[in-house]
């Protein structure tokens, strides 16, 4: 008879916390996962793949008028905001059932209900049962953090953003970090009048300050307008169903939706984490070791939930080198150093390494290459948008610190240039490339 009902039971089946129960299973392991909403988590029920759809479809707005410059006749062309909505979510259910798939081709037995931890080997599920592991696997990712004000209630977080009735016609956007940018552009590019609301006057703090700045010069060109210094003191719903959102100024401002994208917390309430003495930080994160071990040595988390770097990628790779270290019998850590990462707004951003502030701060002596061009595709377009590309090299070596840049298709051209960082190249290897002519890409090969 087994010590344990399972060798490992992972909570949450999220980026994260599938690529740990399938690689731990493909270990040998005995493995169960318990998910309380959808299997695939955040990324592909409410978050990348969805918002993702959501840009490619709000930008044919754009690209239908490039064609009639370009000549083609478009009669009657109109947007139907159901349409897309509908189509975006059946390809979730699409994407779910392939991870459940995935999950059950690899023996992971599936819960699909919550798991709370009541000790270190132990956990309970919600319909009662009673369940034991050898390990315990905390991937619960995190969750919209949502700031106090009167009216709250009558908000949406990112969660719900997917599933509106209606497109807004008037949509108001709190936060100035990802979501807030991204779901900016999709619904200002889908029509929709938007006005973002931020309480300093710097968005997208992580990214390099004058990338950012061109992203809000173009960003105020579409049409976007920006509050800076400003938070919702209430909000209060109107007969006829609009929002009436207090900013603390005299100009109360009516809109049909407000989005609240104010960052996202760890996931960790209620989950019985203090049955098994685990400790974690003020805002809940389950603090780990570099082998993703929480203070319980039988208890690991990987993912969100630790806050460590918010990004899909990472979680997956942190799912994988614990199944790795504790299941396959290679200890792994992950390398957390030139992380690329992007913000999918209109046009999008991108950036690998030390923005040129941090390689100054780091570095002291620092030089910084730039290209600002305007890019062939956007000819076509009304607005006279540019291009921004940035290479920050230390001063004497000339090795690459980072690469940052704004323009179409930039997270798919970042991603290449990344390895370069990441193999510590200089700016001598860029130069010594012969350019892919005509292309934007090539503006990395011949930055002055
Ligand atoms: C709108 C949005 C857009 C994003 N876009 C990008 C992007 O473009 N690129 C990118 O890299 N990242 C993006 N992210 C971030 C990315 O989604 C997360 O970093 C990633 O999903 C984290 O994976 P995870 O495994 O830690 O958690 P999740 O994927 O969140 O999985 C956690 C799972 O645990 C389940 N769960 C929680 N508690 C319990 C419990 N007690 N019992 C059972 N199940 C439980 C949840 O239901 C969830 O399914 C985006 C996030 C959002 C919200
Ligand atoms: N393209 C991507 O990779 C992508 C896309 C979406 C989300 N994500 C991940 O999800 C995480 C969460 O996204 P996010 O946009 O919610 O968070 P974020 O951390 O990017 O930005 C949060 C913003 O809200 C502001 N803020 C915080 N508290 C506030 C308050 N009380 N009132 C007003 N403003 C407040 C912050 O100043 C910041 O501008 C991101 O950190 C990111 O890692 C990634």
């Amino acid at each position: 008879m087994p010590e344990y009902d399972y060798d490992l039971f992972t909570i949450g089946a999220g980026s994260g916390g599938v690529r740990a129960s399938r690689v731990a299973a493909a270990h040998g392991a005995k493995v169960a996962v318990a998910e309380e909403y959808r299997v695939g988590g955040t990324c592909v029920i409410r978050g990348c793949v969805p918002k993702k759809m959501l840009v490619y479809g709000s930008m044919f707005a754009e690209e239908l008028g490039h064609a009639e410059t370009l000549g083609w006749t478009i009669e009657g062309k109109r947007f139907d905001w159901a349409t897309l909505r509908d189509f975006v979510n059946a390809d979730v259910d699409r994407l779910e059932g392939l991870y459940g798939n995935t999950l059950a081709s690899h023996d992971v037995e599936v819960f699909a209900e919550r798991a709370t931890i009541t000790g270190p080997h132990s956990l309970r599920l919600a319909s009662g049962r009673e369940v034991t592991a050898k390990y315990i696997l905390v991937a619960t990712g995190a969750w919209p953090a949502m700031p106090e004000f009167p009216g709250l209630e009558h908000c949406i977080s990112s969660n719900e953003v997917f599933h509106l009735e209606q497109q807004p016609k008037c949509l108001m956007v709190v936060g100035g970090g990802y979501i807030a940018m991204e779901f900016a552009g999709i619904f200002n590019a889908l029509g929709s009048e938007v006005t973002v609301v931020n309480r300093t006057d710097r968005i997208l703090r992580s990214y390099d300050a004058q990338i950012v700045d061109r992203m809000l010069h173009i960003a105020m060109g579409r049409g976007i307008d920006f509050r800076m210094h400003s938070q919702i003191k209430s909000v209060e719903k109107g007969a006829d169903g609009c929002l009436v959102v207090d900013l603390g100024d005299s100009n109360p401002v009516k809109v049909d939706q407000v989005l609240i994208a104010t960052g996202r917390d760890p996931n960790s309430v209620g989950l019985g984490l203090e049955c098994a003495g685990i400790e974690m930080a003020d805002n809940g994160a389950i603090k780990v070791d570099e082998y993703n071990r929480t203070s319980c040595d039988s208890i690991y988390a990987v993912g969100d939930v630790t806050d460590r770097v918010q990004l899909t990628p990472v979680a997956i790779r942190e799912g994988h080198a614990f199944a790795d270290t504790v299941f396959g019998g290679n200890p792994r850590m992950i390398d957390y150093g030139s992380i690329p990462s992007a913000v999918f707004s209109q046009p999008p951003l991108a950036g690998v390494g030390l923005t040129e502030e941090e390689a100054r701060a780091k570095y002291g002596d620092v030089k910084v290459y730039t290209s600002d061009f305007r890019p062939m595709k956007n000819i076509f377009s009304p607005h006279a948008e540019r291009g921004l590309y940035k290479m920050i090299v230390e001063a004497t070596s000339e090795k690459v610190l980072g690469i940052h840049m704004i323009g179409p298709e930039s997270p798919e051209i970042l991603q290449a240039a990344a390895v370069a960082v990441k193999a510590g190249l200089t700016k001598q290897a860029f130069d010594d490339t012969v350019a892919l002519h005509p292309s934007m890409a090539e503006e990395l090969v011949l930055l002055k």
